[in-house]
Order: C-alpha cells, then structure tokens, then sequence
C-alpha cells in the first residue's frame, strides 16, 4: 500500500469544481474523460502483460473511462472484453461506449472471470452503498489483479462512511486529485497503491498527502543552540520522557535538557533535577518544551503544564497533558503541537463529528493548534485549514513508546523556530521514515538507536 508523496487530496464536490473550472478554461470534459481512460489503459496494459483484461463499466461517468480504456486497450492488441451493469447514463459515458466497438456482457452469473479485471463502476458519484447482489456477485468473480478507477467502487469517496468495497484494488489510479478515502480507514486499506493521473487538473489543495522525509544538512555555521533547543518535562514514569529526549537529539536537535529525571538513554542529554524546572523555562534559548509522556493526570501534571504555558515557549503536547492544557489553549495566542491517539482524541474533543479530516480540523481549530491525530492513517491538521494525511505509516510503529518518540522529533522540529504545521509534518515524516528502514521487530528504543 502506497500513495504518492504530497499529493492534493480533495472532496467529491471539490472535485466537480476543479473539473468544470478546467473545462471553463478550456479543456473539456470528454477531454478530461479520453486522459482519464489512457492513463487506466496505460496500467493496466503494464499490468496484464498480456493476459485478458475485463472491464467492469457502471452507469456514470467512472463507466465513461472504463470504455476508453477498453477502446485504448484494444487498439493496442490487447485482449479485452467489456461487462456493463447498465446502459450509460451520462452524455460522456453515452459516447465513451458508442466508440468502444466490441460487445457489453452483462454483469450477471454467466459473467467468466479475466487475470486483470478493471473496476469502473462507480467512482465519486457513489450516493449509497452497492447492493447486496451485486456486491456478492463481484466478491464471486475469479480475478487476480484489480485496477480500480478513481477509487474502488463501493467506497463512499469523501471517507464519511465505512462502506467496504467487494473487489478490493491492487492498483488504484485516482484521477485529477487523490480523494479522502485513499488516506482514511477503513478504505484506504483497501485501494492497494494509489497513483496519481493529474489528467492536467490543477488544484492548490491544502489538503496533501505527506511529503517525503527532510533530509536538512546543518548549516556549516550550525551550533548547537542554532539547530533548536529542547526541554522534555519528565513525570513519574521518566523513561517515556526519556525517549522522546533521545528522539529528538536524533530527529536533529541541538540541545536536549531532561527535566525531572537523573539519568538519560543518551550522554548527550541533560539530565537534571525537577528543580530546575522553573528555571529551564525561563531560558530564552529553548525552542520548545515537550510534556505529556509517562506522565499522567494530577496535580503535578496541571502545574508543569501550566508553568509551560506561562513561559510562552513553543509547546508539544502529549497524552494527559493535551487535557491539562485545553482551557488555557481555548483562550487562543498559543504555539503548540498536540499528539493524541484516538482514545485521547476523543476524549479531549468529544464533539468533533465528521471523518478523520473534519474531526482533525475541528480540533486544530478550537484549539487554535496544529494537531497530530494519530492512528494507522495520521492527520496532522493546522488551525488555517492545512492538513498532511500520512497513509499509510509503517505497521512497525504500532508498539509502546513510539508516540512518546514521535512528540520527542516534534520538539526537535519545533525548537528550531519557523511554522508549527511544517515542524508537525517533518516530525511525522521522520518518524514513519525511520520506522521504515529499521522494519520488522521494531522496538521504540531502535528509533532512537544509531
Ligand atoms: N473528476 C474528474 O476530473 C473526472 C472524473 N471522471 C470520472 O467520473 C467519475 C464520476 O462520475 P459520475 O459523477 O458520473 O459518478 P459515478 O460514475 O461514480 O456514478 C454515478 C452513477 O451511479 C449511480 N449510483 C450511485 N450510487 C449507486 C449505487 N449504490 N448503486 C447503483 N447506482 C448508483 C448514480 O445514480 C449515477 O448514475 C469519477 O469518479 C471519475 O472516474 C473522469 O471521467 C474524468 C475526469
Ligand atoms: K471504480
């Protein structure tokens, strides 16, 4: 599973404008349709290597590319049947098929299998789930490989609702722009890999897929307060506070002061005494303070949190201290970065409805901070209305202390100054890109180790 890297993402009604502001300026929408069509026949000509191809073709328009790519298909000798749920509805399918000069099987019982089988069924226009027979009728077919069209027909596009596609894709060429359900749970797991075909729409999205991870070189002028100064709030369990220390020296941080804790995974780390606390906070020199790891709610978390947000340094929130920090971060004119997983999402922010994008913004907003909502598909969300979706991540992080790793590397980001939102995803970006290379058996200490 894969997507391509900073991608726009956009809604289905965003979509229908992006396509008709491009046929307002000059590219029509059959246009838009024939290149559609040529980037589906290109795949799947590369994936069937010569093996039958069978389109599927729905009603509408995602039917529409379904026939000129069989046409494309054919004209370049491939061996391709085409299987039709219904006449073509639309001006743009009704042409499609009157080019496509070959027979329409119905999609029925009789219906053989192929090796490659082009799912064009249904793509953005999807107002409900499939019907049962149908959906059972595709579960039925005997294929190998699926290309979907736009998206696997049967999922809801915009990731609102959790309807499961029968012919889950290997291959899914998502047109014009990436769609939510390409990045969001349950569906994204179930469009294999995305590919982009830009067929020439231009969207400014400031809804994106993640972009690769930073590679940042040190200035050759570089010194250690320069690259970003950090001071990790430890509570009663002072390994995790640990951990994101040492992650955060890793993630390219200057500077790492352990407040609260008498011994450090790394040389390198200031460990000291919780005194000093206080005192730590007030050097103008740290970029960013870290809390929240190993350190749940009390009274002791709400005074650390509260002197944190007193001394007015950038802030990563974690765990219980996101909830200790609400009230203050309410009232606005705060520079922080919240890292909840669903359980403390939710608890923090019971009223966000919609998708994990709506819920992710809704936060970022009431908050007026960047949010990294966390999960197998992470949202990181700013309150101007940025989001970076990170599907898919790396499965090797579903293990104990890679969030606290994960606040650590945006502490580093963050402590270097510059936009919370781009510090937020070069942290995610580091954290998935670090995971990747170690793989399997990853432990959170690895993310930190050489
Ligand atoms: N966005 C773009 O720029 C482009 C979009 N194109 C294609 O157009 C697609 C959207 O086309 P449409 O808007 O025609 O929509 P679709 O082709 O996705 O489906 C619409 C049709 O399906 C019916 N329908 C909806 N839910 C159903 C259900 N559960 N069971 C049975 N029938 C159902 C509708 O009544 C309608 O007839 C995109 O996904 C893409 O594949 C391309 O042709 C070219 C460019
Ligand atoms: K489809």
């Amino acid at each position: 599973m894969s997507v391509p890297a900073d991608a726009p993402i956009l809604t289905s009604s965003a979509m229908r404008d992006a396509e008709a502001a491009c046929a307002a300026s000059g590219t029509s929408l059959s246009e838009l349709m024939d290149r559609a069509g040529a980037a589906v026949a290109d795949i799947a000509w590369r994936m069937a290597a010569g093996a039958p191809v069978l389109i599927l073709c729905g009603p509408g328009n995602n039917g529409g590319d379904g026939y000129v790519a069989a046409r494309l298909l054919r004209e370049r000798g491939a061996n391709v049947r085409v299987a039709a749920l219904a006449p073509p509805t639309t001006d743009l399918a009704k042409a499609a098929r009157a080019k496509w000069a070959g027979a329409v099987e119905p999609i029925d019982e009789t219906l053989a299998p192929a090796p490659v089988a082009v799912d064009a069924l249904f793509g953005v226009g999807l107002t409900r789930p499939l019907a049962a027979e149908l959906a059972g009728r595709l579960r039925a077919l005997a294929v190998r490989r699926v290309i979907a069209v736009d998206v696997p027909s049967g999922v809801d596009a915009d990731g609102e609702h959790d309807w499961a596609p029968p012919l889950p894709a290997h291959v899914t060429v998502a047109l014009g722009a990436l769609k939510r359900a390409h990045v969001l749970l349950p569906a994204a797991q179930h469009c294999g890999r995305v590919l982009l075909a830009g067929i020439g729409i231009v969207c400014d999205a400031t809804i994106r897929t993640l972009p690769r991870p930073p590679a940042p070189l040190p200035g050759v002028t570089s010194h250690k307060f320069s690259r970003g100064m950090m001071l990790v709030r430890a509570g009663p369990m002072p390994g995790a506070a640990a951990l994101a220390a040492a992650a955060g020296l890793r993630a390219g941080a200057g500077y790492a002061v352990l407040s609260g804790a008498d011994t450090a995974p790394l040389s390198a780390i200031i460990a000291e005494d919780g005194d000093h606390y206080p005192a730590r906070l007030g050097d103008k020199r740290v970029g960013a303070v870290v809390i929240g790891p190993g350190y749940p709610a009390g009274m002791a978390l709400d005074r650390d949190v509260a002197s944190a947000i007193d001394s007015a340094r950038p802030l990563v929130l974690d765990a219980a201290a996101i909830d200790a920090a609400l009230p203050r971060l309410r009232g606005g004119g705060l520079t922080a970065i919240l890292t909840p997983h669903e359980g403390e999402f939710v608890r923090a922010f019971p009223g966000a409805e919609g998708g994990k994008i709506d819920r992710a913004l809704a936060a970022a907003a009431e908050t007026g901070s960047v949010v990294i909502y966390k999960g197998a598909d992470t949202v990181i969300a700013a309150p101007d209305g940025r989001v970076a979706a990170a599907w898919p991540g790396s499965p090797w992080l579903a293990t104990a202390g890679t969030g606290d790793v994960l606040a650590g590397a945006c502490g580093a980001m963050l402590s270097r100054g510059g936009d919370p939102f781009d510090a937020a995803v070069q942290a995610a970006a580091w954290h998935i890109a670090r995971a990747a290379h170690i793989g399997p058996g990853l432990v959170a200490d690895d993310l930190v180790g050489e």
